[in-house]
């Protein structure tokens, strides 16, 4: 059975006993939030990363999800993207397309994915661009605390390096204060090159969902979440920490194995 936790400050924990009850949990609160969102401002802007996540998302492509999720007023960004053409198979965007978008009825206009004809420092640049036309329009909320979009949910996986979008550990983007999309030439996970969200658009969100699972994440989610102290590595994932939205972490029991108290081991 999973376990809902409230953390003191790092969120609310949720721990599955497996891959498929995790995805159930998950996309049904996805869904949730979009419900929420169309009634409070009659759109839904989500940021999607790639990896494992976007598998775990597949079951808003049955029912009731297909018929029940308000798909028309869903607008799509990507948190991160490589910069690879849109039908290569390391493309975020084709993965989403794919397993997602094709399957529910997203209006194609709605869906803004990068431009894969720029090198990685234009095609952050023009990402960026699109974003502050979208937030001129409200189409993307704007956060009351600094001059960021205010996403109503950005969606995140976590590296075993404790990476989440193409933030890595140590790296000087970590850093990053006025640019809202970033861009790197030098991933350590394959393709190099990436576009990026920074920190404080990520942190400016409505809500921010991290999903981690399986035992080689464990040690991550540890230093994520637990209170390690000053002279434990500061993981990226550590520092998403919503001003005034809410984090919710999707664990499966491995990936949590590690997590204070242990009970998840
Ligand atoms: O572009 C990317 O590489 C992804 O956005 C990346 O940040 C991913 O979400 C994590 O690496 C977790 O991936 P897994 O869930 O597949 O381990």
């Amino acid at each position: 059975m999973a376990l809902f936790i409230k953390h003191k400050d790092r969120g609310e924990l949720r721990v599955h006993e497996n891959l498929d009850e995790l995805s159930t949990d998950l996309v049904d609160y996805i869904a949730e939030l979009s419900e929420v969102s169309v009634k409070d401002r009659g759109i839904f802007a989500i940021a999607l990363s790639g990896g494992s996540l976007i598998s775990l998302m597949r079951k808003l492509c049955e029912a009731p999800y297909n018929k029940t999720v308000d798909w028309a007023k869903w607008y799509i960004f990507w948190a991160d993207e490589r910069v690879v053409a849109k039908s290569h198979a390391d493309s975020n965007y084709k993965l989403a397309k794919d397993h997602i978008l094709l399957k529910v009825p997203i209006v194609p206009s709605h869906v803004h994915s990068i431009n894969d004809s720029l090198s990685a420092e234009e095609a952050a640049d023009e990402y960026e661009f699109v974003i502050r036309q979208l937030v001129r329009t409200r189409v993307v909320g704007v956060s009351e605390i600094s001059d960021c979009p205010k996403f109503d949910l950005i969606l995140l996986g976590m590296g075993p390096d404790g990476h989440v979008a193409s933030l890595f550990p140590n790296h000087p983007v970590l850093d990053e204060k006025d640019e809202w999309v970033t861009f790197i030439t030098d991933s350590p996970k394959p393709p190099p090159e990436r576009i990026t969200f920074t920190l404080p658009v990520i942190n400016s969100a409505s809500n921010v969902i991290v999903v981690a699972t399986g035992s080689s994440k464990a040690e991550a989610v540890h230093l994520a979440v637990d209170d390690v102290g000053p002279d434990s590595p500061l993981l990226p994932a550590r520092m998403v920490q919503p001003a005034k939205g809410k984090l919710v972490w999707f664990f499966d029991k491995l990936a949590a194995s590690k997590l204070e108290g242990s009970q998840f081991s």
